[in-house]
């Protein structure tokens, strides 16, 4: 049987909103991320399994799977009779690109199953329209780490959607995920629609010094460059604690802190493995809501989707 793991991701990484993802690996060897497996069947089956199978839609079409497998075979012009079984581990709505995770593992296991039809770039392609009828919008901030593994930037010109960024091999990135939920679309509802010419050029501005620090191996500069001037103000509000885990966070001796993906889990970096375990055991005090929450020190995740044996 053939499975594929897809990684959790940090979408917009502060700076780049819908531009910019990182997919991640906890330091301590455990997976974050969905499992899906293929086998051949008679007709299209699907299994919920994982810890958070239950969070799932009760009507199996609703599934983000059973929507991937419909596009698939329309766009090879075939269907592909298959038991698929998602192994759903990753919470739905964290800002940790849960929907994406799913995405990505199922088409890359579709397109492996059927002997390669889809190039990476048509796969890719895919994926953001997949996620973009979840999410309300198309964006690859998730699926393209995800997908390709490591810093993502996405260009979204013609052909060329994705590069690779360089980044700073020392940097630890701890996500807090404190249990509770919010809808990605709710939270991109709640963005204006237009912003100040102000607000442009200070975008433009970080984005632009945030590549170039990466690209000429300025750690602190990168690092303090990332700052989110287009979603964060407005985020704010749904998130509850975010405001004083920040504060600590800069107490602490971390580099940065901000939401991943539409939140509630946070990201904080730093490049010292002291400091990073004091932030993990007060984010687990005093971050985590319930029982569901957890906290995790990574490092970038640079295979991206992967066949587990
Ligand atoms: N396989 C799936 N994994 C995650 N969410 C799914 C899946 N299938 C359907 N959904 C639906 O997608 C929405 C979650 O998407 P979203 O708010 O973008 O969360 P996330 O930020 O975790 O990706 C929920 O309404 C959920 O029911
Ligand atoms: N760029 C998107 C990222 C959403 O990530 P998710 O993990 O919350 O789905 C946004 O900020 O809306």
């Amino acid at each position: 049987m053939l499975k594929i793991y897809a990684p959790a991701s940090i979408g917009n990484v502060s700076v780049g909103f819908d531009i910019l993802g990182a997919a991640i690996l906890p330091i301590d060897g455990s997976l974050l991320g969905d499992c899906v497996s293929i086998e051949e069947a008679d007709e299209f089956l699907l299994e919920n399994k994982g810890i958070f199978c239950n969070k799932l839609p009760h009507d199996p079409k609703k599934n983000i799977v059973y929507q991937c497998w419909v596009r698939f075979c329309k766009k090879i012009g075939k269907i592909v009779p298959v038991k698929i079984t998602l192994e759903k581990n990753m919470p739905i709505g964290s800002g940790l690109g849960s929907s994406a995770c799913s995405v990505v593992a199922t088409l890359v296991v579709m397109n492996q199953y059927c002997g390669f039809p889809l190039n990476k770039i048509q796969l890719l392609k895919l994926m953001g329209e997949l996620e973009g009828c979840i999410s309300g919008g198309v964006h690859y901030d998730n699926v393209a780490p995800s997908f390709l593994g490591g810093l993502q930037l996405i260009i979204e010109e013609d052909d060329n959607l994705s590069h690779i960024i360089p980044i700073f091999e020392d940097w630890l990135w701890i996500i807090a995920y404190p249990g509770i939920s919010i809808s990605t679309s709710e939270a991109r509802n709640v963005l204006p629609s237009y912003y100040s010419k102000i607000n442009c050029i200070k975008q433009a501005r970080l984005l632009a010094g945030f590549i170039h620090a990466c690209h000429t191996h300025q750690p602190l500069l990168a690092a303090k460059l990332m700052q989110d001037v287009i979603a964060e103000p407005y985020r704010i509000k749904l998130i509850p604690g975010f405001l004083k885990a920040r504060k600590v966070a800069q107490d602490i001796g971390m580099f940065m802190c901000g939401i991943s993906g539409s939140g509630p889990t946070l990201f904080t970096v730093c490049n010292d493995i002291k400091v990073a375990k004091n932030m993990r055991n007060w984010l687990i005090q005093n971050y985590l809501q319930n029982n569901e929450g957890f906290v995790h020190i990574c490092s970038l995740d640079i295979a991206g989707a992967r066949k587990m044996e």
